[in-house]
């Protein structure tokens, strides 16, 4: 059996990203001539990628569905240059990570942002090198929860046992699809019912999860 792996989706799970996300959108929405949506709204059309999110937003804001590839280039040039101004860490994440790669599992991130995106903002708060690989929402033809992206890095990380560890019911699916254990993180971005999504732990603060994951893989008879 390879070595444990543990992935990590991004938004709403390592950073909470929502708050530039909604300043590009607004920024968008002002450059487009149309009122702006609320920080709700935005952070709830978070999880499909940026394509995903600039459908939500041609649905709310009634743009025309023609203009969608340009709206995502529009949105993408002005969001990779000011990603990071209201963008933060979610606390703890940095040493729990640490803890993680002392304990001797292999760490991944598996994002349906996009992979330059989600690059530049994990090199400016220093978490890049936590990391062995990082699969973003263009790697692969499909976004989460097509499993495709999860699969592919677990097989980068050496194909052990994985423990995926995400905020949203999309990424409990993408777990499930990809047959590996799932961690909910209750702070992030979550759409649905606690009670509606499957999780096989959850946790509200990244100090907990070193020791957390250690006792569920040992759970499942898997050691680091
Ligand atoms: O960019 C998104 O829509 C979501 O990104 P995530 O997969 O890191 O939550
Ligand atoms: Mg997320």
């Amino acid at each position: 059996m390879g070595t444990p792996i543990v992935i990590f989706d991004l938004d709403g799970t390592l950073i909470d990203s929502a708050p530039d996300i909604h300043a590009a959108a607004s920024r968008l929405l002002k450059r487009e001539g149309v009122p702006p949506l609320t920080f709700d709204d935005i952070r709830s059309f978070i999880g499909r990628g940026v394509p995903g999110l600039i459908d939500r937003i041609i649905e709310a804001s009634q743009l025309a569905p023609e203009s969608r590839e340009r709206l995502i280039a529009s949105f993408l040039d002005d969001y990779n240059a000011r990603s990071t101004e209201l963008t933060r860490v979610f606390p703890d994440v940095a040493p729990c990570l640490q803890k993680l790669r002392e304990f001797g599992f292999r760490l991944g991130v598996c994002t349906n942002k996009p992979l330059a995106s989600a690059t530049r903002i994990l090199k400016v708060y220093d978490l890049f090198d936590a990391f062995e690989a990082v699969v973003g929402g263009d790697s692969f033809p499909a976004v989460k929860p097509d499993p495709a992206g999860l699969v592919s890095l677990i097989g980068t990380l050496g194909g052990g046992p994985a423990l995926y560890v995400g905020d949203s019911a999309i990424d409990a699916q993408t777990a499930s699809r990809a047959r590996t254990l799932f961690g909910l993180f209750t702070e992030g971005y979550l759409n649905a019912r606690l009670e509606s999504v499957r999780y096989t732990f959850r946790f509200d603060a990244f100090s907990e999860l070193p020791l957390v994951t250690e006792e569920v893989f040992a759970h499942q008879g898997v050691f680091v």
